[in-house]
């Protein structure tokens, strides 16, 4: 398996290279040359295995020769093994079409350990074997940088900086990051938003010295491995509700576009997906991409899904790399229009094809509150403010059409307690291992918007690292 860069400028690389590339060095996203396919007499044996066995499965085409499958197989049963329940993702069924499936049983409650818990020990592997150290520079809006430090905490050959919005998180995502004592996790909040903290890490790796000297390397989803782990649990469902024999349709509450860009590949690999629902909240410009067919920046602004509170979507540009028909070179002069003008159109042709897969949804602030209640008040459960965009979403499209709809739940209720707690008068507790979360004491740096703060001060910390 070979990868190429969507704006068709970089080297094609092998699996390793990605892994350790990020970025591609014109600046675009790697994805493969080609789409593995699963027949539907694979897709019958596989259902009942159990979530290790199935995504090495479906993971094992996307590596090549670049990692040997034994080895592949450990790393991934160990990383599944730190999720606290048996069925890693469990379904539930809403109605008599709606189905959730929980992706937040991991180490850091929120669907980013399904790829980072596989992701660090991707790296551990690779970077052993090239004999080689890694500086991860990574963004988050809040659950990412926890699911990163988790996987790469303490490990020798990777020092992580995570960069956040100051403000802009919630204080059990803040502190999940903040408090770990590990000497090579460091914690930057940045002041600014979001889009800033993306900018900047993207900025970083197109500085080719920086990123060279310090050897760079990403955790957030331009990583094409982060992508590749989270094609696994909408194979888990497709195959729970039937297919290949069943279509089925997911909402899937959207920031970044990487949740629901590893569902449109498993799409492609020829799982029966006949919609998705990409939900917003009020940073809705995927939702407006869907309903206008252009794609225009507005300021980014705080919500109750804050991990949501984003206005530039990366994997954007590797659905739009298909709808270019793989142009990476009139994609990357597209791109560059956006970056400059902060506004794109697609064709009517391009807008129309992007239509049979996707819609969009928004849910404002009281509309996310409303729906926490309601399914409270139905089920007993108590559900995440992103969770319940994606349930509200489903619910919307499972009144129209046959097929089942399963929203992904992304998150565990603890994370975002001042919101569930507004919406149905009870306070979410944490799980026990994180029960003292609240009194354990903080470390990170205060940093301005600022490219050459930002590198200056990682410089001074590997330097000091060096000393040490
Ligand atoms: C809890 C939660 N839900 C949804 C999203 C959106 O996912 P994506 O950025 O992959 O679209 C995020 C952030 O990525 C998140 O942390
Ligand atoms: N919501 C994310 C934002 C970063 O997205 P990623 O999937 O590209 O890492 C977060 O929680 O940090």
């Amino acid at each position: 398996m070979r990868y190429i860069s969507t704006r068709g400028a970089a080297p094609m690389l092998s699996f390793d290279e990605v892994l350790l590339a990020g970025l591609a060095s014109d600046g675009g996203l790697y994805v493969p040359e080609s789409w593995p396919q699963i027949s539907a007499a694979e897709m019958r044996r596989w259902r009942g295995l159990s979530y290790a066995d199935l995504a090495v499965r479906v993971m094992a085409p996307f590596l090549g020769d670049a990692v040997p499958l034994p080895a592949f197989e450990r790393m991934v049963r160990d990383a599944y093994g730190t999720f606290d329940h048996p069925a890693i993702v469990p379904m539930k069924q809403l109605g008599e079409r709606l189905w959730s499936m929980e992706l937040f049983h991991g180490p850091t409650l929120a669907f980013k350990d399904l790829a980072l818990q596989l992701v660090g020990r991707l790296y551990d592997h690779v970077l052993a074997s090239h004999n080689a150290r890694v500086t991860i520079v990574g963004a988050t809006s809040g659950d990412t940088g926890s699911a990163a430090i988790e996987a790469c905490r303490d490990r020798k050959s990777i020092e992580i900086f995570i960069l956040h919005p100051e403000g802009r998180v919630s204080p059990v995502q803040r502190r999940q990051m903040t408090t770990v004592p590990s000497k090579n996790v460091h914690n930057l909040a940045v002041q600014g938003s979001f889009d800033d903290c993306q900018d900047l890490v993207k900025a970083m790796f197109n500085d080719r010295a920086f990123r060279e000297t310090y050897k760079l390397g990403a955790v957030n989803s331009i990583n094409w491995a982060r992508i590749m782990a989270q094609i696994v649990y909408y194979v888990r469902a497709g195959l729970e509700l039937g297919a290949p024999d069943r279509a089925l349709r997911f909402a899937v509450p959207t920031g970044n576009f990487g949740n629901v860009y590893a569902g449109y590949v498993a799409r492609q690999m020829g799982l029966p997906i006949e919609k998705f629902v990409v939900a917003s909240n009020r940073n809705d410009i995927l939702t407006r991409l869907f309903e206008t067919g252009t794609m225009e920046i507005h300021g980014v602004e705080p919500s109750l899904s804050p991990s949501m509170d984003i206005q530039v979507s990366s994997n954007l540009e590797r659905l739009l790399f298909d709808l270019y028909g793989r142009d990476g070179k009139a994609l990357a002069a597209e791109m560059e229009g956006f970056r400059k003008g902060k506004s794109m159109s697609l064709s009517p042709a391009r807008h129309k094809a992007a239509l049979e897969w996707f819609q969009g949804f928004r849910l404002s602030d009281e509309g996310t509150l409303a729906e926490i209640g309601r399914l409270h008040r139905l089920t007993g459960e108590l559900i995440d403010p992103h969770s319940a965009i994606g349930i509200a979403a489903a619910a919307e499209a499972a009144k129209a059409g046959d097929t089942p709809v399963v929203a992904l739940a992304t998150a565990h209720p603890a994370k975002f307690a001042e919101a569930v707690k507004r919406a149905t008068g009870i306070e979410p507790a944490l799980p026990p291992a994180l029960a003292d979360l609240m009194t354990r004491p903080e470390r990170l740096e205060r940093l301005p918007n600022d490219l050459n703060a930002i590198e200056a001060h990682i410089k001074q910390r590997l330097a000091e690292e060096v000393h040490a």
